[in-house]
């Protein structure tokens, strides 16, 4: 079954009176625990495919001009605001990559986890007490490897580590208990080391829960990490998808040859095997 689909998705941002359009009949599955990517480099549009499916593009500047984005076969795009909004960080939510401008540097983590929960769960039109949300912050502060959730909870994000509060965002992102996780190149401001373990437990996580991921990113290497399908984004469109390892095996687009070329050589043995060819030929990084 296929839980998200984006059909020939078209936006254009109008800015000083002029109008750029910067998504091309983009279309893309996701079925249901799947785990799929949308790579390509900066400025190639995945921003913009991630906004509008989370329905969080700014209309205006942006305009979606055509397309449909189903959702478990309902249309986001023409379906009530308030069905939308009850989707959005309910059954659909989003792992953000940079902690902290999504964490509130005033309040604690279980405060924060505890009031996004208390909204979510009003979305859900769910009774949960104090106490109950309490435990439910615990419960996923430990699925997301926390040693001593309690504690945690009861920290600021500036008393974490980074890769902590990392793990909080996607802690933020359970919290639900959605079907599809979309995750904005989450660990990119972290190190290889603690951003490959932030990789590892989301996908041990998705696999665990039966999720369904879109991890969005401009790293190959997160790609072969975290997918077993991919879409490849160029200039606003889709120009090539294929399951992960025949992408690596054999890309079909000189875009993707330079994007596998482009891997860094230092992120583990897996990429270094991805990449070996191109560094070979001479299209390694130094
Ligand atoms: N608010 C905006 N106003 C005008 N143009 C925009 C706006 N947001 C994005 N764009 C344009 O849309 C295109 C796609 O941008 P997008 O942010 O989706 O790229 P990206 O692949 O996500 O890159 P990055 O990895 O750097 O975030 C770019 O050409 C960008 O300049």
């Amino acid at each position: 079954m296929t839980l998200l689909s984006v059909r020939d998705l078209s936006v254009s941002f109008t800015t000083y009176g002029r109008t750029t359009q910067v998504l091309h009949d983009v279309s893309l599955d996701v079925p249901a625990c799947s785990q799929i990517a949308l790579v390509g480099e900066s400025g190639s549009g995945k921003s913009v495919t991630m906004k509008a499916i989370m329905g969080l593009l700014s209309t205006p500047p942006a305009r979606i001009n055509s397309g449909q984005i189903f959702y478990d076969g309902e249309d986001l795009l023409t379906m009530p605001p308030a069905r939308r909004m009850a989707l959005r960080g309910t059954a659909m939510s989003m792992v953000f990559q940079d902690p902290m401008s999504s964490l509130n540097p005033v309040f604690t983590i279980g405060d924060q986890l505890g009031t996004i929960l208390k909204y979510a769960d009003r979305r859900l039109g769910r009774q949960r007490g104090r106490a109950g949300r309490r435990a439910r912050v615990a419960e996923v502060l430990a699925q997301v490897r926390m040693r001593e959730p309690e504690r945690v909870a009861g920290s600021y994000p500036m008393q974490l580590s980074g890769g902590m509060r990392q793990r909080v965002l996607i802690a933020m992102a359970l919290l639900s208990e959605p079907t599809l996780l979309i995750a904005d190149e989450p660990g990119t401001a972290l190190d290889v080391t603690t951003q490959a373990q932030i990789l590892k437990l989301l996908k041990d996580l998705v696999e665990a829960k039966d999720l369904a991921l879109l991890m969005i990113t401009h790293n190959l290497g997160v790609v072969r990490e975290t997918s077993s399908y991919v879409y490849v984004m160029h200039k606003g469109r889709v120009v090539e998808e294929a399951p992960t390892e025949r992408l690596f095996a054999a890309p079909a687009e000189q875009y993707t040859r330079d994007l596998i070329a482009a891997v860094p050589r230092l992120t583990g043995p897996a990429l270094t095997a991805a990449t070996g060819e191109a560094a070979r030929q001479g299209g390694g990084a130094p």
